[in-house]
């Protein structure tokens, strides 16, 4: 933003007094997320933070500011968590004026002004004492006002909210690889740092008592001498206090870092994994997803476990080799051709270990896909008792997991077998080599040196070879993040916070010539689609099974958008429509729907912000479901568990209604969502339709034409065509399919002498 002096003044306070009603947790009217708002609506301070995070390119999303604190106003830590919340780094803070002049480019901070409004100041000048601010409300090429510290004091109390893109923010939608796990580590400089230092102090501290002992043999009982062997004791007592104390420093900071990167990965992978498109999860098992996204804990565990700990060896072998080479370099030479012989074994295993354990990681997604699937379908396979075949299934996956693991296991053998006498004879062989070579020595000093070489040839060994085996284990690893990738580097839902237009919606939708094919399928689910539904009407979907009606609602709510043709909501393209903002706008309620756990209330709310009891006894009220919840011994407190099991299938899809209800959506799609109920729930559900209808465009698909004779328009498919949409009435007169559907549905309405009984069952 630049800033000019010497431009007109305008007002510096946001429209605080009447937006403020409209904060979300706020005393005024309820605040609705799915409301359509707009800009104009938001309360200032929300409206400033929203421009400054535009300026650092976030676009921060105001239905997802939570007041934890029941102040009407938000204040400046309810503001900074949000901020925090959308991916940016913020801080919520209070400060002086003279701070204030530092903020000279540092880019524009949120001030909170004492009337609950709120400004931006965009930039300062410490030589004239001045600070410039825009209005919340200012346009984007606005100029900035010029204000002395009087004046600012007149509004503001101190507090501002800090904002910047986090630097410790990987990118969300970077794909998953080692590059990303290694920036994510670097991302704790600090800690990997204070490690570093410490395991460099550790090593050099290691190379003490083997000098220690070199000196006492050399020395001390050559030359009998009582004082150095003191001396020496009290300098070893010093070096292994050191020793405890940073060792034990150094596993805190490893500990830390471990648990810091354990929460950034878990954040990471179940952010992305919401925001894989439906398709995926259609087309895979959750037991393969599940299986593969644990992969990312063994990825961790390596990072911080095994990768760490060789850094560290890196260490300590950076001080010890030299000291290796300085007290015996024939010695220290066998000890590295030791070395390199066993990276050579490691080495040729690698290709095939690869292979092998290829395998291993097929068969156990195989297995967990196998695992899931019973799990997930156990009512079905209870009730056809498919309990032998789905054992046979599992006896068959565990079967060929174990053989895979199996072959890797004795693969992985050899590299083992043959690395084991290299590594005595380096330690060993080092020890009787170095004996000869004392036997030899004149000097005497050569049994002292054996000593010392020995302790620090041990010390060398082991790093030496876990180097090697790193290499082997980030074989291993590799798969691992290949398997987590293969989850989590899909195609994201074009979700982004940022993307997209943000229109107020109305609820016309527009199909025009719209044609859409499932991929990996030949025809066309919907096939040069047209029609109109006009704002707050009811329409109606209907076709033989397969005809395309639920693609239809699935097009709607942006669950797929790769077809040809236009779909618009009042007039603008879907596909240029922020999804997030569309479903907020949309209520869905499926023929099955998922009930989580917990109570009837938390159910309805769904953790929506700014919504409460009421609310939620509203929506109930709407859904017809008020009086079974209140019969109910707890209320809206009687706990649902996964599943709802305690609740029929009526009063499951009238709670989901209810659900789909609270955030009062502009657009409600019921896709079968009475098809499976009993037909006194579904009247209840049905009486209730007319209400539940007022106010919004409503899209009722279903194969059951009797629930659809109350809409304005009724859509015909079949095969995926449009064939008619009209009224009932119009339609039973004219469609040949729709009078065949309804003559076969309405057979026992039929009078005895063949004539269709006239009036349909009412709704309402
Ligand atoms: N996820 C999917 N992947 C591939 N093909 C699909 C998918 N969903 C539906 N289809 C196919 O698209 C066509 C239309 O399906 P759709 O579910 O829209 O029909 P429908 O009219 O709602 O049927 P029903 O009344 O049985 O639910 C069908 O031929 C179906 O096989």
């Amino acid at each position: 933003m630049i800033v000019q002096p010497g431009v007109q003044p305008i007002p510096i306070r946001g429209h605080a007094e009447p937006a403020i009603d409209n904060v979300p947790g706020g005393s005024g009217p309820v605040w609705v997320p799915g409301k359509p708002e707009g800009f104009d609506q938001i309360a200032p301070r929300l409206k400033a933070m929203i421009r400054v995070a535009r300026y650092h390119g976030v676009e921060l999303d105001p239905s997802e500011f939570k007041a934890a604190s029941p102040d009407t106003i938000p204040n400046a830590a309810d503001l900074s968590q949000w901020a925090q919340n959308g991916g940016m780094w913020s801080r919520a803070v209070r400060i002086r004026w003279s701070h204030l002049l530092r903020f000279e480019n540092t880019g524009p901070v949120v001030l909170l002004f004492s009337d609950g409004g709120a400004g931006i100041l965009t930039g300062a000048s410490n030589e004239q004492n001045v600070v410039f601010l825009k209005s919340v409300d200012a346009p984007e090429d606005a100029e900035a006002v010029i204000i002395d510290e009087l004046r600012l004091s007149q509004v503001w109390s101190g507090e501002a909210v800090l904002l910047r893109s986090a630097r410790s923010y990987v990118a969300a939608d970077a794909p998953f690889t080692i590059g990303w796990l290694v920036d994510l580590v670097r991302l704790e400089s600090r800690p990997l740092r204070d490690i570093g230092i410490a395991s460099f102090t550790l090593s050099i501290l290691t190379i003490l008592p083997p000098l220690i002992v070199m000196t006492v043999v050399n020395k001390v009982l050559q030359f009998s001498s009582m004082s150095t062997l003191a001396l020496l004791t009290a300098v070893i007592a010093v070096v292994f206090i050191y020793e405890t104390l940073l060792g034990h420093a150094r596993r805190l900071i490893i500990n830390v870092v471990g648990a810091r990167l354990d929460t950034k990965l878990n954040l990471h992978v179940f952010s992305r994994l919401l925001r894989l498109p439906l398709d995926y999860f259609e087309r895979h098992p959750a037991g393969e997803t599940l299986y593969h996204l644990a992969q990312v804990y063994r990825i961790r565990e390596f990072l911080t476990g095994k990768l760490l700990s060789t850094f560290l060896d890196m260490i300590t072998l950076g001080v010890l080799i030299p000291v290796m080479f300085y007290i015996n370099a024939t010695l220290a030479w066998m000890v590295i051709a030791c070395a390199v012989v066993i990276m050579l074994i490691i080495f040729a295993f690698l290709a095939p270990l690869r292979r092998g354990y290829q395998r291993v990681v097929d068969a156990e997604t195989w297995k967990s896909a196998a695992l899931g699937e019973t799990v997930v379908g156990i009512k079905t396979v209870k009730a056809l008792g498919l309990e032998p075949q789905r054992k046979a299934l599992w006896d068959e996956r565990v079967a060929d997991a174990g053989k895979a693991r199996l072959a890797f296991g004795q693969l992985a053998n050899w590299p083992q077998t043959l690395v084991t006498p290299i590594e005595r004879v380096m330690v060993i062989g080092t020890m009787l080599i170095g004996a000869y070579l004392a036997m030899n020595d004149p000097s005497g000093y050569m049994v002292g040196s054996l000593f010392a070489f020995m302790m620090i040839a041990q010390r060398v060994g082991q790093p030496l070879v876990g180097l090697a085996r790193l290499v082997e284990d980030y074989e291993e690893v590799g798969a691992a993040i290949g398997e987590a990738a293969s989850v989590l580097n899909r195609p994201l839902e074009s979700s982004s916070n940022s993307a997209g237009l943000r229109p107020k919606l109305i609820g016309e939708i527009r199909f025009s010539d719209l044609t859409f094919s499932y991929i990996g399928t030949r025809t066309p689910a919907l096939d040069r689609v047209s029609f109109d539904v006009p704002a707050g009407t009811m329409f109606g979907i209907v076709g033989r099974s397969g005809s395309g009606k639920s693609t239809i609602a699935r097009l709607l709510q942006g669950i797929n958008r790769d077809y040809s043709g236009f779909l618009k909501l009042d007039g603008v393209d879907l596909k240029e429509i922020n999804l997030r903002h569309l479903r907020q706008g949309l209520g869905v309620v499926l023929q099955d729907n998922f009930l989580f756990r917990g109570s009837i209330r938390d159910n309805i709310i769904a953790g929506r912000a700014g919504l409460t009891l009421s609310d939620a006894m509203r929506a109930a009220h709407l859904a017809g479901a008020a009086e079974f919840i209140e019969r109910m011994p707890n209320g809206y407190d009687t706990y649902i568990e996964e599943g709802s099991p305690n609740l029929s299938g009526g009063q499951r899809q009238r709670l989901a209604i209810a659900r789909a209800l609270i955030h009062n959506p502009t657009i409600l799609i019921l896709d079968e969502a009475t098809s499976a109920l009993d037909p006194e729930s579904e009247a209840v559900v049905s009486a209730n339709l007319m209400r539940i209808a007022s106010g919004r465009t409503m899209i009722i698909v279903s194969h059951r034409l009797a629930s659809l004779t109350e809409c304005d328009q009724i859509l015909v498919m079949d095969q995926g065509k449009v064939i008619d949409v009209a009224p009932h009435s119009v339609l039973l007169e004219r469609c040949g399919i729709y009078r065949q559907l309804w003559f076969q549905q309405n057979r026992h309405l039929e009078g005895r002498h063949g004539h269709l009984a006239a009036v349909p069952p009412r709704l309402a």
